[in-house]
């Protein structure tokens, strides 16, 4: 029998935040299911809640009402557990600046208590076609380089989902189609699922599905 394949389970959440004078109210009754072998967009205007949703379905946050779901390797895991399969890209690249590449790379190998961190972090430096660029730190690299390295960084540890928030938000379009490639071709090669908040057209087209959060409702984009 085929393992039940790697998934997020939304059902019925709902989600807001309490403000001194006011209560923001995201969503309500949203339900959806994210399979590991699946690169998905979540689209949608500013201010939606799709940050939030990311962080829910990547077991960061809580939601205010409903549940979520996580079977990794056929069974049911808690939150915790859920992190720890995971990586994560961001906006703003989020390399320590005190580590140079390989530094950064080797990172989170090094906190799981890999003693290949280097060798393996070295691989994955010439695989993003950075091999030459090892003992630089990121303010000596361009801004789609540091996205590179983080990209490798989110899939070094080879986790079951990816999650990226406006991965390509501070890059221009050349570079964006570059890290979007990269990304997508990271996540097929490892089969690791790939959840992309972003607000480009060019990149949500590449994800194999979209869904759009729009006034509290999460709807497949056609
Ligand atoms: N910690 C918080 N406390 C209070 N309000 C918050 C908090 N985090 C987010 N919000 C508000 O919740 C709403 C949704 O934010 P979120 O970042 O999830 O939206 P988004 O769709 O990702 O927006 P964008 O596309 O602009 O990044 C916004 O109005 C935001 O100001």
């Amino acid at each position: 029998m085929p393992d039940t394949p790697d998934t997020i389970e939304l059902n019925a959440i709902s989600h807001h935040f309490d403000t001194a004078s006011e209560r923001i109210e995201l969503f309500k009754g949203l339900s959806c299911t994210i399979h590991a072998d699946q690169t998905l967009a979540i689209v949608g205007p500013s201010g939606a809640g799709k940050s939030s949703l990311l962080a829910i379905a990547a077991g960061l946050e809580k939601p205010a009402g409903g549940t979520v779901r996580f079977i990794i390797h056929g069974a049911d895991v808690d939150a915790q557990t859920m992190r720890a399969n995971s990586g994560f890209i961001f906006q703003q690249f989020h390399l320590m600046p005190e580590l140079d590449a390989i530094g950064n790379l080797a990172l989170p190998l090094r906190l799981k208590g890999n003693r290949d961190a280097s060798d393996i972090a070295a691989l994955w430096l010439e695989k993003v076609g950075l091999k030459d660029r090892a003992r630089h730190r990121p303010h000596q690299l361009s801004g789609g380089e540091q996205q590179r390295i983080a990209v490798a960084r989110a899939f070094i540890t080879a986790p079951r989902f990816v999650f990226a928030d406006e991965p390509t938000g501070n890059l221009d379009i050349h570079t964006s189609q570059a890290v979007a490639e990269l990304m997508c071709d990271c996540a097929q090669a490892t089969g690791c699922g790939l959840v992309i908040v972003t607000h480009s057209r060019q990149l949500a087209q590449r994800a194999g599905a979209s869904l759009i959060l729009a006034a509290g409702r999460l709807e497949e984009a056609a």
